[in-house]
């Protein structure tokens, strides 16, 4: 088994930008300046957009993070956005999700400028993606098929079962994957909630991407021998004997189905770091693209 390394390749991939951002300075060009807005104070959410911004500074990008209390209207929170939209200093920003229950999400996304959606969540630049055009893919499937690349897992041909259908992971996932590209060219299969006899489905993936959001619901039974086992979940499960008080866990039963996987991404130090070092990629194709989008 082949343990795929989300925290080592990003590691990677924050040098090889770190030594595009040093050219950039060398020709004394802008240097990508990346936005974070969060709204309220969820303890996960924190983490993450911090993380963000700790890994601007780490491969020289410049960063700006917003913190709004949860509270804010959703008025208030689209006149930040047309800010942001006008500054022309940032070239990208991201603003977390979930929002708080009384703001509307997709008429916050609608309302980011598609050219510095480093998310790639704006339905044209998710058209755009559906489509094949030039654009930001978001940055959780891209980091996906930037491992399944970096590993040299073929993927042309291969059944892939994606578990989960959210607009974030499951939906594009299972787009991408489809596409006449590589990694890609995949039988796609998407599985969810309704899905009759799962097990049958799962069974015969080559390639298992899970992101259904339930703690280690996959388990061995459910996987093929020899399949390659990709987690997308993150749930902190409290425990006092642990530092920081809960232990993550992610969509898959690691140790089961490990011995049974050839490939697998492990939580924590898998999909995250991955899904971190390609919104930094997408935020140097901002200035990459700019006039193409
Ligand atoms: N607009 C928007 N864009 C996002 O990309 C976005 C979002 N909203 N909302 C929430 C999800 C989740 N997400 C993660 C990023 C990194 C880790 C990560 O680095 N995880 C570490 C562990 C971190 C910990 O200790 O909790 C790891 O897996 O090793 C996890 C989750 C980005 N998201």
């Amino acid at each position: 088994m082949t343990l795929l390394d989300g925290r080592a390749t990003s590691k990677k991939i924050q040098e090889e930008l770190k030594a595009k951002v040093d050219e950039l300075k060398k020709a004394g060009k802008k240097v990508p300046h990346l936005a974070a807005v969060i709204v309220g104070e969820d303890g996960a959410s924190l983490t993450y957009v911090n993380s963000k911004v700790k890994t601007c500074e780490k491969v020289g990008f410049e960063s700006t993070l917003i913190q709004l209390p949860a509270t804010i209207s959703e008025a208030e929170l689209l006149a930040k956005v047309d800010e942001l939209n006008k500054n022309e200093s940032i070239d990208g920003y991201i603003v977390q999700v979930p929002l708080p229950d009384h703001i509307d999400e997709q008429k916050v996304l609608l309302a980011i400028d598609p050219k510095k959606d480093v998310d790639g969540f704006h339905p044209e630049n998710v058209g755009r993606m559906t489509l094949g055009l030039p654009t930001y893919i978001s940055a959780t499937p891209n980091g996906i098929l930037e491992i399944l690349d970096r590993y040299n897992i073929p993927t042309e041909g291969k059944h892939c079962v994606v578990m989960g259908r959210s607009h974030i992971v499951g939906t594009p996932m299972s787009i991408l994957l489809g596409q006449k590209r590589n990694p890609g060219n995949c039988t796609v299969t998407m599985v969810h909630s309704r899905t009759q006899d799962l097990k049958s489905i799962t069974k015969q993936a080559d390639i298992l991407i899970v992101a259904i959001g339930k703690p280690e619901f996959v388990t061995a039974d459910m996987v093929k021998d020899g399949a390659v086992v990709i987690d997308v979940g993150m749930h902190r499960i409290p425990d006092s004997t642990k530092k920081k008080g809960f232990r993550l866990l992610g969509d898959v039963k690691f140790d089961e189905v490990a011995e049974k996987a050839s490939h697998i991404t492990p939580v924590p130090g898998g999909v995250g770091p991955m899904t971190i070092a390609s919104l930094m990629m997408n935020t140097l194709k901002a200035i990459e693209l700019k006039g193409q989008l």
